[in-house]
């Protein structure tokens, strides 16, 4: 090499490794903010300061973040605390341990003497959970990190792992140290409240949010096998409609095949309730597919959703199990004649005001064959993965909503997928207890026929 080429040579090495070393300090910095910028800010109030005032101004922050923790601990934990873990979860956990468990793992794969080891990204501690981001090597799919879920589970000490697809080739793992649905939740305080039918809160998320669904424009369907809870989900609705059902705003009507074994622990919060699935079960069905043709005859071309200004009640239609009617029911013609009434309310009635909430324990398609109308899917515990791939759609539980491992021990928590969102939620359903229906039914019986109160604003919200 002549000697020129030699220095150029030189001098773009020196550049590059500038750069690179630049490019990781400030890497360091963003990942690590905490255990960099204190110590450095310390170092630099020490030098230009002095060490008296250094104390004072540590003495001045600790007090600072303990009034913090004080006065608001949930935006000390989200701001302060989780930071601190996420830095030395990922510092002593996720980097020292990387390289071998993914080899171990056999996720870093090796082509030409080149190892191609998947990387690791953005890591956030929730306390109940890490979320670790990973950009996943070329030629690698989701199904890989889904197969090796607990041993990854346990390599980084949690108990669990869930994977779910951000975009094309970045993966995001969830690392759950806890359950944050482990304790039942009562159900709040029966008041004359407004109810917004596009929200019923009927539980709390898992990142302790309100569990919201969507009554208006939506169809319900709730699957989960024996004692998952289906009738917390049921009640926890109930309830917060109670007062619109007081004040004539909803109408609900049942069905329960069972004999009113659920729906007849409090027949009073029901405007009409049938406790078999023959020919009063079906003539009501009927009826109410009549119904839904009549206002959408009428809305046609004048409305597109209902609104409380139109005078008339939302009507939610509750069916205990949905699989009694539609597929048990020994008499063809019922079974038929069932099924048909149930799809056109369920296919016609969002835009005139009628829900159905439709709960049933074997999701496959010889039971309901028309899921696909219902646009909120609740997966309470199920038996087997493709049960929820039934439920929830194709897809939704590679992205994490393992409905199958949902325990025996939790029930009314469930994966819940809205058709238009992304993600699916993991929440638990209030508790309604014995109690809290007689209650309910106390509410309930105590009212008194009024008027059909009219508001010419609101479409989804309606006032007791
Ligand atoms: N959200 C909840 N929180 C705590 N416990 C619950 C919850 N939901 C239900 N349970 C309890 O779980 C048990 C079974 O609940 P539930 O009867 O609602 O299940 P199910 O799915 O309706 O069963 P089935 O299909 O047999 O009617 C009951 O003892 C109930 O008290």
């Amino acid at each position: 090499m002549p000697g020129k080429a030699k220095w150029l040579a030189f001098l773009i090495a020196v550049v590059w490794l500038a750069l690179v070393g630049v490019v990781r300090l400030v890497l360091v910095v963003v990942r690590y903010p905490v255990a960099t910028l204190v110590p450095l800010s310390a170092a630099w109030c020490w030098w230009r300061f002095g060490l008296s005032p250094l104390v004072l101004a540590l003495l001045s922050l600790v007090a600072g973040l303990v009034i913090w923790a004080g006065l608001g601990r949930d935006s000390f934990l989200r701001h302060v605390w989780f930071r601190v873990v996420t830095e030395w979860r990922r510092a002593v956990v996720y980097v020292p341990r990387w390289r071998s468990v993914m080899r171990l793992a056999d996720l870093a794969k090796r082509d030409r003497g080149r190892e191609y080891r998947p990387w690791l990204r953005r890591v956030r501690s929730e306390g109940w959970r890490d979320r670790v981001r990973v950009r996943m090597v070329p030629a690698q799919s989701p199904e890989a990190w889904e197969l090796r879920r607990d041993g990854l589970a346990h390599s980084f000490g949690a108990r669990s792992c869930r994977v779910r697809v951000l975009r094309p080739r970045v993966i995001e793992l969830d690392f759950v140290h806890r359950d944050p649905l482990a304790r039942p939740l009562s159900v709040p305080a029966l008041v004359d409240a407004e109810v917004d039918l596009k929200r019923v809160v009927v539980g709390r998320t898992e990142t302790g949010k309100p569990w919201r669904l969507r009554l208006l424009g939506s169809q319900v369907l709730v699957v989960g096998v024996p004692g998952a809870g289906k009738g917390s989900v049921l009640w926890s609705i109930v309830w917060q409609l109670a007062p619109a059902v007081r004040a004539g705003l909803v109408r609900l009507v049942g069905i329960d095949p069972k004999g009113g074994m659920e729906l007849g622990q409090c027949p009073d919060a029901f405007d009409r309730v049938v406790y078999d699935n023959g020919p009063e079960a079906v003539a009501l069905l009927e009826g109410m597919a009549a119904e839904v043709k009549e206002r959408a005859a009428r809305y046609r071309g004048v409305r597109r959703l209902w609104a409380r200004s139109t005078g008339e009640p939302f009507t939610v239609l509750v069916v205990d199990e949905l699989a009694d009617l539609i597929a048990y029911q020994p008499d063809k013609q019922l079974r038929e004649r069932a099924a048909r009434a149930i799809q056109t309310i369920t296919s016609q009635g969002r835009a005139p005001g009628y829900a159905v909430v439709g709960l049933v324990q074997d999701p496959r398609k010889e039971v309901v064959g028309f899921r696909h109308l219902f646009s909120t899917r609740v997966a309470l515990r199920l038996d087997e993965p493709q049960q929820v791939d039934m439920v929830l759609g194709d897809g939704v539980r590679q992205r994490g909503a393992a409905a199958h491992e949902i325990s025996e021990n939790s029930p009314g928590v469930a994966w819940v997928k809205q058709d238009g969102q992304r993600e699916p939620e993991r929440a638990r359903a209030f508790h309604v207890t014995d109690a809290d229906l007689v209650e309910l039914a106390v509410f309930l019986a105590d009212a008194e026929v009024r008027d059909f109160p009219t508001r010419s604003d609101g479409a989804g919200e309606v006032a007791a």
